[in-house]
């Protein structure tokens, strides 16, 4: 089934049943789905091939961060299963995002894509501060990208704030924006945040969107009701 929005709904549930209950509620026509650390940690590999049965492409976001070896064999790991998209940290460096970039190159095209996770959308300036880097979140996402660039990877995890001048910058990355809330809907832990209009405006090429939907009382009509913002 091919998908027609760049919506990705993130499966963050403490059991399999919770997280094939909710994507039962969705048309994997409307968005891809994510397998993050909890569910994963959880329910292993075995949720993943329960989404892909159901027809969803599956974002792993295991965001691996690793030297150079660990890391690209997770990576091989996540292209075997079949799996869309994967991640690792650009803050691993760039032999590790090389290496990464070259175990998936043997697969040939039929390979997830390899997506490089910039600065966390909870951060804002005084978090860098606090881990020694005296600079705003869009300068050190910039820096990093710039390393992805380099090490050959597809995209990026960023903010949608920093969007447009990533593009601007970096034309052939991909965007993988979480930190998306519709208007009204709690923040949460969330820090550097908009809206799905904005962001699609902004450049991002795919929204990464949890609790607004996953917690909604109905989940499927918050799913149509940012399909139909982004128009
Ligand atoms: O910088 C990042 C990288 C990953 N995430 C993940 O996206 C979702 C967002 O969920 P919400 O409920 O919409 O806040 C979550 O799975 C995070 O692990 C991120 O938020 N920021």
């Amino acid at each position: 089934m091919s998908c027609k929005t760049p919506i990705i709904v993130a499966l963050d549930f403490p059991s399999a049943d919770a997280a094939l209950a909710l994507a039962g509620q969705l048309d994997p026509a409307l968005c891809r789905v994510k397998v993050g650390k909890e569910l994963f940690t959880r329910s292993g590999p075995a949720v993943v091939e329960a989404l892909q049965a159901r027809g969803f492409e599956v974002f792993l976001d295991l965001k691996f961060h690793d030297i150079p070896n660990t890391t690209a064999m997770a990576v091989k790991a996540a292209a075997e299963l079949g799996v869309w998209m994967v991640n690792v940290h650009c803050s691993g460096g760039l032999r590790m995002m090389a290496a990464c970039r070259e175990v998936l190159e043997r697969r040939g095209p039929a390979r997830p894509l390899l997506i490089g996770v910039t600065v966390l959308t909870s951060m804002e300036r005084d978090d860098l501060a606090g881990l020694g880097l005296d600079v705003e979140p869009l300068q050190q996402v910039l820096r990093l990208a710039g390393l992805a660039q380099q090490a050959g990877l597809d995209g990026l995890v960023c903010s949608a704030r920093e969007a447009a001048e990533l593009k601007r910058r970096y034309a052939s990355l991909q965007l993988v924006t979480p930190g998306i809330r519709p208007a009204g809907s709690a923040q949460d832990d969330q820090r550097r945040i908009l809206t799905p209009a904005q962001a699609l405006e902004a450049g991002s090429d795919y929204l990464v969107i949890g609790r607004p939907i996953s917690q909604a009382a109905d989940p499927a009509e918050a799913l149509a009701a940012v399909v139909a913002e982004l128009g």
